[in-house]
């Protein structure tokens, strides 16, 4: 069975800091250049930090919702910076922290917690200034916000493995798709947050990961996470999932998710359908893991859920005359198909989250 896990070796996905001359900047992981290169890059410019989601160098829900609300945080520093809060009443103020917000929440349209970490950017620095703070109060507020936000999202994951970890058996052998690990989180991760926190203790014999095409966040991100972290890690190609399930080598499948609606349909990388359906002619239990601001109680199913396409020559770089391509991110497993949703209040079956 596999020791503790080595965290000490994984990085903080995403921090929101202060530099040396007292100004926030955003500090990450450029996910793009792993695994051959761990790069940290730095940005005072909110736009950066929404091309950052859009390219996938930050990826990941609560990273990029962790992002997202810096980006908010940053755009208040520079608008304090720009111009005296006296030149422009409240109400230009807030107008225009409205438009950075639908600009920064547009970045991506699955991942609920983008959106829930801009609305509470944009809470924090409406309650500022209607309380009669100026520009300056308000990006302190936010800077505070966004660190709040920070520790919030690695209490939750720490919170979902315990909860995640009670429900393997010793010697588990897990099945993950995408990476749903700390990478996808400002840090522990919540599928693979479960990994951590069952390999802690003593329960977990190995990790098998779906390559996950065609970005291959498992391959080049799960992977190397895994490896660094010290937990016996086996990748595999996504077609591979349904024979390594049928020869017995699956005891459990863990994800993550990106939205969650109120009866338990659940969006994730796409490829984690099929996983569901595979898992369930095999009778192996299927888990969702994710912190409970991914649940859009808004949203009676999954089938209302935003769904992005993204560039096709993520699929085909080369193309091919007369060959049309079709690449969606996510799917929708439906909550039939989940055993268990995994939250940092507890395990759920998928029409009893609260
Ligand atoms: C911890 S949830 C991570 C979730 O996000 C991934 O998508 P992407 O890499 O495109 O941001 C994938 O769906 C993961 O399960």
């Amino acid at each position: 069975m596999t020791s503790a896990p080595r965290l000490e070796n994984l990085p903080r996905t995403i921090e929101l800091v202060r530099a040396a001359d007292g100004k926030a900047e955003l500090v990450y992981v450029d996910q793009r250049l792993l695994p051959g290169e761990l790069a940290y890059a730095r940005t005072r410019d909110w736009r950066a930090v929404v091309d950052a989601v859009r390219s996938l160098a930050v990826r990941g829900a609560p990273a990029i919702g962790a992002a997202g609300a810096a980006a908010v945080a940053l755009w208040a520093q520079e608008r304090a910076e720009s111009r005296a809060f006296a030149d422009a009443d409240a109400s230009s103020y807030l107008s225009e922290l409205e438009h950075v917000c639908a600009q920064v929440a547009s970045a991506r349209p699955t991942a609920v917690n983008l959106s829930w970490g801009v609305a509470r950017m944009r809470r924090a620095a409406r309650g500022r200034v209607l309380a009669g703070g100026g520009a300056e109060e308000a990006a302190a507020a936010l800077f505070d916000a966004v660190k709040a936000l920070e520790a919030d999202d690695e209490a939750a994951n720490r919170a979902i493995g315990a909860h995640g970890a009670a429900l393997l058996p010793k010697g588990a052998r897990i099945l993950t798709h995408c990476n749903a690990g700390s990478l996808a989180t400002v840090f522990f991760g919540t599928a693979l947050g479960i990994v951590y926190a069952a390999a802690a203790r003593g329960k977990v014999a190995r990790v098998y990961a779906d390559e996950t095409r065609p970005v291959g966040q498992g391959a080049r991100l799960t992977c190397w996470e895994l490896a660094r972290a010290g937990i016996p890690v086996t990748l595999i190609c996504d077609n591979m999932a349904a024979s390594l399930m049928a020869k017995g080598e699956v005891d459990a499948v863990v994800v993550g998710a990106d939205r969650i609606a109120a009866n338990g349909d659940v969006a994730n990388k796409i490829g984690t359908y099929g996983l569901a359906v595979l898992a369930r002619r095999h009778g192996v239990p299927f888990y969702v893991a994710a912190p409970a601001s991914t649940v859009d109680k808004a949203l009676s199913e999954g089938s209302q859920i935003p769904i992005e396409e993204r560039d096709p020559a993520e699929v085909l770089p080369h193309p091919i005359a007369g060959v049309e391509v079709w690449n969606p991110s996510f799917d929708v497993t439906p909550a039939a198909l989940i055993a268990r949703i995994v939250t940092e209040d507890g395990a759920f079956a998928p029409g009893d989250l609260p």
